[in-house]
């Protein structure tokens, strides 16, 4: 709250600097020159200062002396600048997080990423005498090796696809220098609005959150007694709903509304949901519908959610013939991930949420792929890799008219699995590991299916079913009534080229859906 009354006069804090980073293009020195105006401060723009320093423009340097003159340079100045630096609003180059000096002298500020997507960072830079903007494939690689650099070292990562994207970022920005060391902020973007992701440790007490009003707390009989009392905010009441996926119905979501009309909430006050999926999902429908709308804050607290559904707008419970069938796109605004959380979440809940972990992999591609198929544990870094992956998506289609659908993967014969068995015999993130690895053999992926059965399996996910237990003719039919299938169309399916390639829209024959069905029935033996 204090985030809001301090965003009309912003003042810059006096013992960091904030300092942006990323590619080329990115717009580092527009952004820069854009805060340093609002702050009423001189910017220091570390390209302009060493060109300043040489006595000639960067690419003269480059073309006469060598990158590594240019480079040796460009750490003995920007080192030097950000080790003495106490405040103040800085645009790094683009190549200065290669020296480990200025990395190093970054962790005492709070540093920007500008995430530009290389297309645009090429139409922007190429053509402008930059030297290491000349090849467009060299270009592509280069931004391909720097993305790991980047994110290990932002603070703060932005999507730079709009000049004022600043502006409403600010507050959360500013907001991060009272929050537990580490926390990291990611901005969502969508059509519908924007809003702040925070990610770290002890979060659950922070006041991060930019929302006003009174907060009425949603979580389940699990979570409540644990988390509730750690939230270190005053809350108008606390609706306690019982756990598990059986209750994500019209008839508790009834029972929300019913006990927030008798405590009194009204259209300035939020909601937040403490909780997992479930109660993610259902507490944001209760949001988008309780007087036809109310804000809410997520505060996530399985893998599951924290990887996943806790982004992205869509809220809905389930009917008992089909996962999710009612509901609304209603846009959270906060999110904020402890992922201390996680400490007390049961092995199977961990594991369950692992399976969303591998599915954002395989579409990420890249690093985070990397990263997840050594099997190693998801730690903060990833879970936020992860939220950024689907944010990304999210902010190009937010409703599900193209390229969202690519998050399904693994989900249409895995809603088919959890509605076929009641919602009660499989974890969502179980039923999306078996989907999972339908996918891949509809994809053709062989090898590829295997690894990831290995990865499931490893944690002690199922990557076989008993044809005895479940009805596999059922999970079959029950593909069709696949909620993003349209009137006359056959269920579009998303399958996946390799990492990082995945495809929306696919048609799949009937044959080929059963036998990638039935063949998860054939290779028993693996975890179950
Ligand atoms: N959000 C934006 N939308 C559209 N154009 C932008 C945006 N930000 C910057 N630009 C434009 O893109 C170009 C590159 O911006 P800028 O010089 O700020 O990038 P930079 O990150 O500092 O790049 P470099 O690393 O090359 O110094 C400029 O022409 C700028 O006006
Ligand atoms: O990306 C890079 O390596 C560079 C970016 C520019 O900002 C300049 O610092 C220089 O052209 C090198
Ligand atoms: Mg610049």
């Amino acid at each position: 709250m204090d985030a809001v009354s301090d965003a009309a006069k912003p003042v810059l804090p006096d013992d960091r600097a904030l300092v942006f980073v990323g590619f080329m293009g990115a717009g580092k020195t527009t952004a820069a020159r854009r805060l340093a105006r609002r702050f009423g401060v001189e910017v220091v723009d570390a390209d302009a200062r060493i060109s300043e320093r040489l006595g000639m423009p960067i690419d003269r340097c480059f073309a006469e002396q060598g990158e590594a003159a240019f480079r040796a340079l460009e750490e003995e100045l920007v080192g030097e600048l950000l080790e003495t630096a106490r405040g103040g609003v800085f645009s790094l180059g683009g190549g200065a997080l290669h020296s480990e000096r200025i990395r190093n002298a970054l962790r005492g500020h709070t540093t920007i990423l500008l995430d530009v997507d290389v297309n645009v960072a090429w139409e922007r830079a190429a053509g402008r005498g930059r030297p290491l903007a000349r090849d467009p494939q060299e270009f592509r690689e280069l931004y391909l090796r720097r993305r790991p650099m980047y994110m290990a070292a932002a603070d703060v990562v932005l999507p730079a696809d709009r000049r004022d994207r600043i502006d409403a970022a600010l507050p959360s920005i500013l907001a991060l220098a009272d929050a537990p060391a580490g926390t990291r902020l990611l901005w969502a973007t969508s059509a519908s609005g924007d809003y702040p992701v925070f990610v770290g440790r002890g979060l659950l007490g922070a006041t991060l959150s930019p929302v006003g009003g009174n907060g009425f707390l949603v979580t389940d009989d699990q979570v409540g007694p644990r988390y509730a009392d750690r939230l270190g905010r005053e809350l108008a009441a606390t609706i306690e709903i019982p756990a598990g996926e059986t209750n994500k119905s019209l008839q508790t979501a009834e029972q929300v509304w019913i006990a927030l009309g008798e405590h009194g909430m009204t259209q300035s006050d939020h909601l937040v949901a403490l909780g997992g999926g479930v109660v993610g999902d259902l507490a944001g429908f209760v949001a988008a519908t309780y007087q036809r709308g109310v804000p809410v804050v997520q505060i996530p607290t399985t893998l599951v959610a924290q990887v996943d559904s806790a982004y992205g707008g869509k809220t809905g419970v389930d009917l008992p013939s089909a996962k999710n069938y009612v509901g609304a796109y209603h846009q959270p605004s906060a999110v904020v991930v402890d992922v201390d959380t996680l400490s007390t979440l049961p092995r199977e809940e961990a594991a369950a949420g692992y399976a969303e972990v591998v599915k954002t992999a395989l579409i990420a591609g890249g690093h985070l792929w990397e990263r997840v198929r050594t099997g190693a544990d998801p730690d903060a870094d990833t879970i936020f890799e992860c939220a950024r992956t689907k944010l990304a998506v999210v902010a190009m289609d937010e409703r599900d008219g193209g390229v969202r659908q690519v998050l399904n993967l693994g989900h249409t014969v895995g809603h088919a699995i959890e509605t076929v068995t009641g919602y009660a015999r499989y974890r969502h993130g179980e039923a999306v590991g078996l989907g999972l690895l339908a996918a891949l053999r509809l994809s053709g992926q062989d090898e590829l299916r295997d690894e990831v059965a290995a990865l499931l399996a490893a944690r002690g996910l199922p990557v076989w079913i008993d044809p005895a237990e479940v009805d596999l003719d059922a999970v079959v039919a029950a593909t069709a009534r696949d909620k993003k299938r349209r009137t006359g169309q056959p269920v579009p399916f998303v399958l996946l080229d390799g990492p990082g390639a995945a495809r929306p829209g696919c048609q799949v024959g009937d044959e080929e859906l059963r036998a990638a069905v039935g063949e998860l029935a054939q290779t028993g033996g693996g975890a179950s």
